[in-house]
């Protein structure tokens, strides 16, 4: 388990993490989202112990992780520039990598080379952007440790490439419990593959949420009723993040599980209702929203 708590950093008079607590659970995919400059490659990296924070603790299995070559051990940092050895090939990585990490798989970054289609013996500095980031998948996936941070690593991706990388994540989730802590500005982008997501905004969690709980609590309702009615006493009692009205159509957005939602709308005899699915996107404006912030200026 990863346990920060209080975390702060401070470049001369940019605060740029904020008494930021996180907790992330073995096997989960930790999101970390938020516009450009809020902070998320601060905080991995002093999760990964190359900053020290200015105050606040950080603890890798118990163990602290600033200059401590056995938390280190634990984990792969994809940063968003990325790091090779001038004038490398692939192959000289693995080598690298095979004597800082003991579980370093070499059979298995031969075959995922091949697989990606990339050359083990050509020069890095002659790979483009997005091959230099599919080797350091390569690289993080081979080293198998339990922990994996990646730092923008679906940027400069294409799609399919994108689609194949979050696959090995998750073969990697359900195979051998690896846990990962992404950052990303885009929250589209996490949807699939995250298990929490922390929303930073100017160095400080503004919502931290597991998405299996968010997808359970909050609903959307579409309905029609016979007469008129008033929609905050069907709903008194529970919370209404958002009213949509067209004609006789009402679109609403509340807290609740599925059945309390239908039980409410069905007492006031609707002559049509369906719950509607959310996405990630409309929860995540939803709760912002009723905290007084536009999230879409912040992470769309
Ligand atoms: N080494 C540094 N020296 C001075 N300021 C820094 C340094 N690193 C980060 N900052 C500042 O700290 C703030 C947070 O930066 P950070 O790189 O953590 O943001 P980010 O959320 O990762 O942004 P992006 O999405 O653009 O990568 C920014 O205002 C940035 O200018």
């Amino acid at each position: 388990m990863i346990e920060a708590v209080n975390l702060c950093k401070q470049f001369d008079k940019i605060k740029a993490v904020d008494q930021v607590s996180v907790m992330i659970r073995e096997g989960n995919v930790f999101g970390l989202v938020g516009t450009n400059g809020a902070g998320k490659s601060t905080i991995i990296r002093m999760l990964c112990g190359i900053l020290r924070q200015d105050s606040g603790t950080i603890k890798i299995d118990g163990m602290e992780v600033y200059e401590n070559i056995d938390a280190k051990k634990l984990f792969f940092y994809i940063s968003d520039d990325q790091y090779f050895f001038a004038n490398a090939t692939p192959k000289d990585m693995k080598k690298y990598y095979s004597v800082v990490y003991p579980d370093f798989d070499s059979g298995r970054f031969t075959s995922m080379m091949k697989q990606f289609d990339l050359d083990e013996n050509r020069k890095i500095n002659t790979f483009s952007k997005g091959m230099k980031k599919q080797l350091s998948v390569i690289c993080g996936i081979c080293a198998n440790t339990k922990y994996i941070f990646c730092d923008e690593t679906f940027d400069g991706l294409d799609p399919v490439m994108r689609q194949a990388v979050k696959s090995i994540f998750a073969k990697e989730m359900s195979e051998r419990n690896m846990t990962a802590i992404i950052a990303s500005h885009n929250l589209r982008e996490l949807e699939d593959i995250c298990d929490h997501v922390g929303l930073l905004h100017r160095g400080g969690i503004l919502l931290s949420k597991d998405l299996y709980d968010m997808k359970l609590s909050i609903h959307k309702v579409q309905c029609v009723f016979q007469n008129e009615v008033d929609i905050n006493s069907i709903f008194e009692g529970t919370e209404v993040l958002k009213i949509d009205q067209r004609g006789s159509l009402y679109t609403i957005t509340a807290r609740g599980t599925e059945e309390e939602i239908h039980d409410r709308i069905r007492m006031s005899n609707p002559v049509f209702s369906e719950i509607l699915p959310l996405t990630l996107e409309e929860i995540f404006i939803s709760e912002t929203e009723v905290v007084g912030y536009d999230v879409k200026k912040l992470i769309f």
